[in-house]
């Protein structure tokens, strides 16, 4: 199968050579297209690969309807519409750590070209003034640096910062005292770090918590002739905040890479020459570049040749050996989904798993995932996959439960899957056999040993002499050879459960011939 590729925004020629390496992917490079004309071509793509210039939105995402990836060769996913590429079952990858070097540095330039007003001194002479006494600076060393986000690039940055001796104090909501402590950096609230600081920087994504998060009152709180750096995102600064506080002195000096709207040519703020600025250059070296394009494109390759990806942004990623761990797990974890809900055939109101022994100790959320996909598959078909099913089950009202005990009733390892409905609740467990795969062990209060693969038929019946024989000709009548047979019941005489492995599905005769049989209560024929 071909796969339809198109890259929407410039993207290093050696990063994408992975996607050139594998088989069956046809890449088209388009950088000049509309927003308009990428919403009538999408259609025909599996895979859009796009940096932060395309506006990824829900209109375009709502055409994509061939779209399984898209890949973000670079961090910030603000030009994304993640809702709706989850809604649409779309995941999203990006390459979280190929630009922090370039990052980090561009903002030490930015900071450094700050305190020395080099791009101010530099224009000036380019225009033949030499002028000395405008363009004192002040020097970096022992003053306070305040650090707002401390992740990737905050943390880089500080690095860098206590190498010309400054004093760094740093805020994030993960940041803790300890940590800090163990970083040689001081730890404060974003009062604090605000008060403190003789130059801040912020380094935290753009979500709805840091729209504005500089605003006027930010700036109240801050020294008077504080110098500021944003080579995160435009947006986390109130633009005309800062305005108001260069021009009422408040704030001395502001390096800005990002805008809140990009890209422009006029902006009032490059009027004040106290702003020095660059067009988003954060990550504009050949090596980030390079690096970017290469994880994103792995990973759209390795998604759509159906290996795991390395750096989704809209499925919670695992760590490696947990995933090493786990990974055995998920077909279990599906086909439970997919046979109970063909033993069910009502509507669901509510899933419990539960989790136990070796299971009750790891990450079990990528196994919650395809067990609710398993449950969907029956009634939503492909529309369902790894990326949309918790979603879609919220959407249709089903609540979520997940249990984990470490007794596993004499396995090493169980996963019980159980649903609420109107009549009652059902259940399926099933365990990972070492060395023999996974195997259905208990339905209902009914123990068997059955592969969850093929044809399997589900008979509940009385417990009495010549059933088996009665269903075994029916079936023979039919041409149905049955693989293995389990057997299970409450007590003598009592009810009885019966899972067939059959060759080949029993049609709807064959089903309404087997419930008219006298002992038989009921017939489900389930394909996993
Ligand atoms: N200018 C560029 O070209 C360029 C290049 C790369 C990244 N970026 C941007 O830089 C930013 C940081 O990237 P990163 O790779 O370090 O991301 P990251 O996810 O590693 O770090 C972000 C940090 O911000 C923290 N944070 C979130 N909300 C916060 C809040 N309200 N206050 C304080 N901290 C908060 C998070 O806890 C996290 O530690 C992103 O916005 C990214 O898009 C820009
Ligand atoms: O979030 C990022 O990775 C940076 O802002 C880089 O954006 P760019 O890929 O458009 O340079």
């Amino acid at each position: 199968m071909a796969f339809n590729i198109l890259i929407s925004d410039p993207l290093s020629e050696e990063g994408i050579q992975p996607l050139r390496d594998a088989e069956d992917m046809n890449i088209v490079i388009d950088t000049t297209l509309t927003p308009e004309e990428l919403a009538d071509q999408i259609g025909a793509y599996d895979a859009l690969l796009v940096r932060s210039q395309t506006q990824v939105t829900r209109e375009v995402i709502s055409k994509a309807s061939k779209l399984k990836i898209i890949g973000r060769a670079g961090v910030g996913v603000d030009n994304i519409d993640l809702d709706a590429a989850t809604e649409h079952g779309i995941i999203v990858v990006n390459a979280p750590n190929g630009n922090t070097n370039s990052a980090a540095e561009h903002t030490m330039a930015m900071i450094m070209s700050l305190s020395r007003n080099i791009p101010q001194a530099y224009h000036a002479l380019k225009n033949h003034k030499w002028d000395r006494k405008k363009f004192v600076g002040v020097e970096l060393k022992n003053k306070t640096l305040g650090v707002i986000g401390l992740g990737r690039i905050g943390t880089e940055v500080t690095v860098r910062a206590k190498g010309q001796r400054m004093n760094v104090i740093a805020y994030d909501p993960f940041l803790t005292e300890e940590k800090a402590d163990k970083m040689g950096i001081g730890y404060g609230t974003i009062q604090e770090v605000l008060e403190k600081a003789d130059f801040i920087t912020i380094h935290t994504p753009l979500l709805k918590e840091t729209k504005h998060l500089i605003n006027a009152s930010a700036f109240q709180q801050m020294k008077t002739g504080v110098q500021i750096v944003n080579c995160a995102r435009g947006g986390i600064i109130d633009e005309e905040a800062l305005y108001d506080a260069i021009v009422s002195k408040k704030v001395a000096g502001a390096a800005l890479d990002v805008f809140e709207e990009e890209p422009f040519v006029d902006h009032k703020l490059l009027d004040l020459p106290e702003v020095i600025a660059t067009p988003h250059l954060g990550a504009s070296t050949f090596e980030a570049q390079e690096s970017v394009a290469v994880d994103v494109s792995h990973d759209v390759v390795r998604f759509l040749t159906g290996d795991l990806v390395k750096n989704p942004v809209n499925l919670p990623s695992v760590p490696n050996d947990i995933m090493n761990r786990i990974e055995p797990y998920f077909n279990l974890a599906e086909k439970l989904g997919l046979f109970l809900i063909g033993l069910t055939g009502e509507v669901v109101e509510d899933i419990t798993i539960y989790y136990s022994g070796d299971l009750s100790e790891v990450e079990v959320a990528p196994l919650t995932r395809n067990t609710v996909k398993g449950l969907l598959k029956r009634h939503l078909g492909d529309h369902v996959n790894d990326v949309n099913a918790l979603y879609l089950a919220e959407q249709k009202g089903i609540t979520i439960n997940e249990s984990k005990t470490s007794k596993a009733k004499g396995f090493t390892n169980l996963l019980k899957v159980e649903v609420k409905t109107k009549s009652g609740k059902r259940s399926v467990s099933g365990t990972l056999l070492n060395g023999l795969g996974p195997r259905i062990v208990k339905v209902d209060n009914y123990s068997v040993d059955v592969t969850p693969e093929g044809h399997i038929v589900v008979i509940h019946h009385k417990d009495q002499p010549g059933v088996i024989g009665r269903m075994g000709s029916l079936l023979a009548q039919h041409q149905i050879n049955i693989a293995t047979m389990q057997v299970d019941r409450s007590d003598i005489g009592g009810d009885a459960i019966m899972l067939l492995r059959v060759d080949k599905h029993l049609g709807k005769e064959g089903l309404s011939e087997l419930k008219a049989l006298n002992e038989i209560y009921d017939v489900t024929a389930i394909d996993l």
